[in-house]
């Protein structure tokens, strides 16, 4: 029985790994990540600049899962960049991999951080996720969901990476949006792995006792994540897996146990990203579904992820 698994040709232990944004801001964060039982882990979204992102409470743990409107708090690309040249090497007593997570406020930024990330990706050092949940122009949706932005964004990342890279999508609800955002994928061969999905987003939860919004910011509006969005997740794992067939695919998005993730590894995932019950349970998460994966495997007689990756039945 192996839970290992190679992607972009390169050899992870394990499936599993941290969502971007959760237990992944600070230097004591990330180290945390990577000497627990993950097989990788990534890096929360950076900007050029440090942000302090919004006022608190920013993030609330709900009843099936939580709300966030963190408002992109991170320590600086620098910082990031430094950290998985100099400092990761030195804790990362697995050898797992890391990916780096992008968010640039513009076009122009994304651009010139991916650039300037590019170095490490050649010398191994790193795998880059870039966010198209990245905020657009005032009045207009998100990147990814703005599909001649999103083509934009990608032909502005492709001309400056000279390496594989993947892109962290939104949730899409409409098989309309699935093909048409497949269809500006696909033009991108770079763009070598989708990671679906981000929290659902602009939801709200709300505390019946005192009437009030769980969290501060954008009057109580926020992503949601955890066991709401898991159906959503799964149909975005599968619809982008029989999609782009050239592409590999991490599903992100309701994993609180081994169960969950067979499920997005049937679906079509080929890592498995887990946020909410992470931030929730803390590190000791990846040896809980690490066992109930074994466990659920164990009983089907299946001893490699290879035995049902992608092999979902219809009926
Ligand atoms: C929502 C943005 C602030 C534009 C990007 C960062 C981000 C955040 C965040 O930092 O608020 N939360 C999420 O659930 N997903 C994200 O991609």
């Amino acid at each position: 029985m192996s839970l290992a698994t190679t992607f972009l040709g390169v050899n992870f232990a394990n499936p599993f790994m941290n969502a971007a944004g959760v237990m992944c801001q600070t230097e004591n964060e990330l180290t945390s990540l990577a000497q627990s039982s993950s097989g990788s882990l990534i890096t929360k979204s950076c900007t050029s600049a440090f942000r302090e992102g919004n006022p608190e409470p920013r993030y609330s743990k709900a009843p099936l899962g939580s709300i966030n409107s963190m408002g992109l708090p991170n320590l600086g690309f620098d910082f990031y960049f430094n950290y998985a040249k100099n400092t990761f090497p030195s804790v990362n007593v697995s050898n797992k991999p890391i990916f780096f997570s992008i968010s640039g406020l513009s076009l122009e930024e994304s651009t010139s951080m991916a650039q300037s990330l590019c170095p490490l990706a050649t010398e191994g050092q790193v795998i880059l996720e870039l966010n198209l949940s990245c905020p657009n122009v005032p009045g207009k949706p998100q990147i990814g969901y703005d599909m001649e932005d999103m083509d934009r964004y990608l032909n502005a990342v492709s001309s400056v990476y000279s390496m594989p890279f993947g892109v962290k999508m939104p949730p899409y609800f409409d098989f309309a949006h699935f093909d048409s955002a497949a269809a500006v994928l696909n033009k991108y061969d770079k763009v070598a792995f989708v990671t679906c999905i981000n929290s659902v987003g602009n939801g709200l939860v709300i505390d019946i006792d005192s009437e009030q919004t769980l969290i501060r910011p954008k009057a109580g509006f926020g992503g949601i994540g955890g066991s709401y969005v898991l159906p959503t997740a799964l149909a975005n794992v599968n619809a982008f897996y029989t999609r782009c067939p050239g592409k590999k695919i991490i599903g992100c998005g309701g994993v609180t146990s081994g169960s969950e993730a067979f499920m997005h590894i049937l679906a079509g995932a080929s890592l498995v990203q887990i946020g909410t019950q992470l931030q929730e349970e803390g590190v000791g998460v990846f040896d809980r579904i690490l066992s109930e994966l074994r466990t659920l495997m164990e009983k089907k007689g299946y001893t490699t992820l290879s035995d049902f990756h992608g092999k979902l039945k219809t009926l």
